[in-house]
């Protein structure tokens, strides 16, 4: 862990380790909160009404932490993601990102994140990839020759070379989600938020992505603060997980323990020839039925059990098509919830 920069930690809260060194958390909030007011009933009558997309979050990420974000639609990801980045002001609560404050010191900070939306590009869609790393260049006053290392540096990791003069709306998603995580290393920011990096790219692309951040934050210690579905993210990339629920802190630990609490299924969906009654083979349980297609939730997660169960299916039924759904992270959120468990919440790491 980097040891803490007083100049650069106004307003944070450092860290005693070992009672000299101190770490100054890269995120440190605490009872965060944003209200939003928005109008809602027929437009005749239409009342305003005060909704809180995030309430009372407290959670701390240390330097070279890779952190998931996570929680079902709606739950204040998105909104806890603005506040970090400046875009929007709490109305609640504390909150330093490199011991800025995000909202009043957005430019400042801009310095020091970088930013990559999967949902939208960063970069300029009429220009070929390379001009519009040169622009990004500019805006974050990057110095010639740290420009020209860091990227060629980033188009080797991460392959941009045979796409570089293509403009950025011929890219394909995976070929343009490089390109924006590209610009936003470019200036070598020690926090790297990302909203959803891998959604909606193929396997192939995932997996680059993934190794990609890996190596990153291995080589150079960059923390890595990600909102995903994708529970292949999650499991590649995080070691902690911060789970949200209508905006309230639902668990901040590992993921094996989120896991430990509400262990999830996988399903097997099966497409008949033609419809039938619900499916009835042992290790599943079959959970819906529309048309010729059926959901089974397999009773264990082993590879035996899904063989045995789709072998058993396809003795006895005319099967035109088996999918296996694995868990996301929704499901384990919910069957969390469903349990009625109390999560557990475990001290961040490093904190002690
Ligand atoms: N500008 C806004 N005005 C009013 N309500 C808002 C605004 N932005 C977000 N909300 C509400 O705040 C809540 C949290 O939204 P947010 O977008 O943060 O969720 P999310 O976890 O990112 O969801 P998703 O995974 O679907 O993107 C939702 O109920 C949403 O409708």
């Amino acid at each position: 862990m980097r040891p803490g920069r007083p100049g650069l930690a106004r307003g944070a809260a450092p860290l005693p380790i070992h009672g000299e060194l101190t770490v100054t958390f890269v995120i440190d909030a605490h009872g965060l909160g944003r209200g939003f007011v928005r109008s809602t009933g027929p437009l005749l009558r239409r009342r305003r009404e005060r909704v809180s997309a995030v309430r009372d979050v407290t959670f701390s990420v240390a330097p070279g932490e890779i952190v998931g974000y996570l929680g079902p639609n709606g739950a204040g990801k998105s909104t806890t993601m603005k506040m970090l980045t400046g875009i929007l002001a709490p109305t609640r609560g504390r909150l330093r990102v490199c011991g800025l404050e995000p909202s009043r010191q957005r430019t400042r900070l801009a310095a020091r994140i970088g930013v990559v939306f999967g949902q939208r590009t960063t970069l300029w869609w009429d220009l070929p990839l390379r001009d519009s790393l040169t622009l990004v260049r500019h805006l974050y006053r990057v110095d010639a020759a740290a420009h020209a290392a860091r990227s060629a540096e980033l188009t080797e990791l991460l392959e941009l070379g045979p796409f570089l003069a293509t403009p950025v709306r011929q890219l394909s998603l995976g070929q343009r989600m490089r390109g924006d995580l590209a610009a936003a290393l470019l200036h070598d920011p020690e926090l790297l938020v990302l909203d959803e990096p891998t959604i909606g790219l193929d396997v192939v692309s995932k997996s680059a992505i993934r190794e990609f951040l890996l190596r990153r934050n291995a080589e150079r210690g960059t923390t890595i603060l990600l909102t995903t579905h994708d529970l292949g993210d999650v499991e590649r990339l995080c070691r902690r997980v911060v789970v949200i629920d209508h905006g309230r802190l639902a668990f901040d630990g590992g993921l094996d323990a989120l896991r430990a609490g509400a262990p999830t299924p996988r399903t097997l969906v099966v497409d008949l020839a033609a419809p039938a009654g619900p499916i009835e083979v042992a290790g599943a349980r079959t959970v819906r039925v529309e048309g010729p297609r059926q959901w089974l939730e397999l009773s264990g997660n082993p590879a035996e059990v899904v063989s045995e169960v789709v072998s058993a299916v396809a003795r006895r039924h005319a099967v035109v098509d088996l999918t296996l759904r694995e868990p996301d992270i929704e499901d384990v959120v919910a069957r969390l919830y469903a349990r009625g468990r109390d999560v557990p919440r475990e001290p961040a790491p490093g904190a002690g």
